[in-house]
This record gives C-alpha cells, sequence and structure tokens, in this order.
C-alpha cells in the first residue's frame, strides 16, 4: 500500500491574533489544500511526528524520542483534549523492531500530546484529532542535549522501512517549525520559578496556564508591531530547508547542526526535526515528490509558516 507525507507547521496563536486578511486567506487556502489531499489519499493509519511545549514531557524525565503506545490531547490553547485514537498493537510492534534496528526509543502509555502534535490532524479533519487510528512520535525539540539530526533521520527511516510494504495506507505527518522563536522558557536562562516549572509543571492551574498563553498571545502582537524580544524569523533559512525537503536527499538534513539553528533561525527552529523524520520515513518507502508547498513569513502566528505535501513517484 502507498505512503504519503503532509508537513506542516504550527501556532498556537492561529485562533488568538489576527494577520492581514490575505495571509488569513493563503493560509486557510493552504489548509484546504492539506484537506484535500488527505481526503484523496484517505489514510488507515496517521505516524504523527510532533514535539511538545512542556505540556506533555518536562525535564524530570526528557527522552530523545517517545513512541506513543495510547495517548491523550493536553487541550492547552483550546487544543484537542482527550482520548486519541492510537492502534496500541501496532505502536508495539513499531518499537520492537526500532530497536531491532539499533534505534532506541522512549515508549509511553500514557502520553499527553499538545498543540505541536494535534493541530495538523485538528486542521485535517475539523477539530477531530481522533478522527484516524495515528501513532504520536514525540521528537524533543525544546531540552537541550539535542540529538544530532543523523539521529533523527535515521529513526524516521527505521520508521518508514517498518511500514514500508504495510498493508495500510500510511500518512506521515511532521508538525512544527521552521524559523520561529517563541518565548518558550529555555532552562539555562530561565528564572528559579521557570526552572521549577521547566522540571515540574505537569497539570498547571487553570490560571496558570491561561497566564502562561496570554504572554505568549502578547509577545506575537508585540512581534507583529516589531516591539518583541525574540529573534526575528528567516525567510532565507526557510526557503533552504524547503530545498532540502524538495531534493529527495535526506541525508543533507544532517548537516543542520542544533547551535547553528539556535542562532539564526531561533530556539524553536528545532521543531523541523519533526518533517526530518517525516521526509525521512516516506524516503525509505521509495522516492518522492512533493505536490504541494505553502511559504510565507508570519510574524502574528510566530512562525516560518511552511505547509507541504509529498507522495512516492
Ligand atoms: O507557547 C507555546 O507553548 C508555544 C508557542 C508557539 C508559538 C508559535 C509557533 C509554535 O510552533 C509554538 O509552539
Ligand atoms: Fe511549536
Amino acid at each position: 500500500m502507498p505512503q504519503a507525507l503532509v508537513c506542516m507547521s504550527h501556532s498556537p496563536l492561529l485562533e488568538h491574533t489576527d494577520p492581514p486578511a490575505d495571509v488569513k486567506a493563503a493560509v486557510e487556502e493552504s489548509f484546504e489544500a492539506v484537506r484535500k489531499f488527505v481526503k484523496d489519499f484517505d489514510p488507515d493509519l496517521v505516524i504523527n511526528f510532533g514535539p511538545d511545549h512542556y505540556n506533555g514531557f518536562f525535564q524530570d524525565l526528557m527522552p530523545p524520542f517517545c513512541i506513543a503506545y495510547n495517548a491523550h490531547g493536553t487541550g492547552d490553547y483550546d487544543s484537542f483534549d482527550g482520548e486519541l485514537n492510537v492502534p496500541t498493537e501496532i505502536a508495539e510492534e513499531l518499537a520492537k523492531f526500532l530497536v531491532t534496528q539499533d534505534l532506541d526509543v522512549a515508549i509511553s502509555r500514557k502520553m499527553e500530546v499538545d498543540h505541536g502534535a494535534v493541530q495538523p490532524m485538528e486542521v485535517i479533519y475539523h477539530g477531530d484529532a481522533a478522527a484516524k487510528p495515528m501513532i504520536p512520535v514525540f521528537i524533543n525539540s525544546v531540552a537541550q542535549p539535542f540529538t544530532k539530526v543523523s539521529r533523527v533521520r535515521k529513526l524516521g527511516a527505521g520508521i518508514g522501512e517498518f511500514f514500508k510494504n504495510s498493508d495500510k495506507k500510511v500518512l506521515f505527518i511532521g508538525s512544527g517549525g521552521l524559523s520561529h522563536d517563541p518565548p518558550v522558557p529555555r532552562f539555562n536562562e530561565a528564572t528559579d520559578e521557570q526552572k521549577k516549572f521547566l522540571v515540574e509543571g505537569r497539570k498547571p492551574t487553570p490560571e496558570a496556564r491561561a497566564a502562561r498563553q496570554q504572554r505568549t498571545i502578547d509577545t506575537a502582537k508585540a512581534f507583529a508591531r516589531g516591539e518583541a524580544d525574540i529573534m526575528d524569523l528567516n525567510p532565507e533559512w526557510d526557503l533552504a530547508f524547503l530545498d532540502m525537503c524538495r531534493s529527495g536527499d535526506v541525508e543533507r538534513f544532517d548537516s543542520l547542526v542544533a547551535e547553528e539553528m539556535d542562532a539564526v533561525a531561533g530556539h524553536s527552529s528545532h521543531e523541523v526535526r519533526t518533517w526530518v523524520a517525516a521526509y525521512s520515513a516516506l524516503r525509505a518507502c521509495g522516492e518522492y515528490e512533493i505536490t504541494y508547498e505553502f511559504y510565507k513569513p508570519i510574524k502574528e502566528y510566530i512562525a516560518g509558516f511552511g505547509v507541504t505535501t509529498a507522495v512516492l513517484k
């Protein structure tokens, strides 16, 4: 059965800030293109490569990668809040296969999945992230140390290898990026209070969660006015990354180095690791071509906002 891919940026600000009408319309048009692509492909199973933003994974125990055997949405920023439709037995078989390939992954029987992972499914299935069987694959994109990008590529390739001859139609989703620097605290620069949150901030009070989210919304509005103290978007870097995706030569991703990304593309540009995994999974199934591409730097969303779809040639 064939495989296909959707990679897209996410932003929890989609419903909280107002880019110019033409920008909003262009983003909506890209979402509509993705919906049509997925409707036509009609997957039996989704492999969802997603990051987390200290809603599900904290620095009390931060794995580089984690395969969900069961998962639920955390509902941050009004994202999907409820049990996801995870096919546990397939996820278990996948994790067992990966260790035979020297790919050591953590597993979770109760993964908490935030806006960063569920947003593509919400976009595609009109808010219902549980609409299809889906295996969430967490890829750490916020906490140092970051694995080499080649490890992410190999993880993606291993997952692609597992599904290459599957009797199911499999959709690989990568969620996040591209260049961006939202105000997610970083341990080395954090206040004592933020450090405590980064280690043991699970299940915040509604007030604490609302305050955190409001800070991000306020930052996005200030960023759009040119007044925020965060790094700028980097369209040049984003376009170079999209070119790597388009090339089909997934080993090119290995040239991405975490410290350089921090310096030029923002501290959340590491989310492109989810794209690296998804493109590498598809490439393991065969040569691919990109069938749709959208890109716009959108300050109101704090994102170099990219959307791509791809199929096997
Ligand atoms: O506040 C957060 O947890 C994350 C915010 C954010 C903002 C913009 C783009 C993203 O990918 C984000 O996760
Ligand atoms: Fe994010």
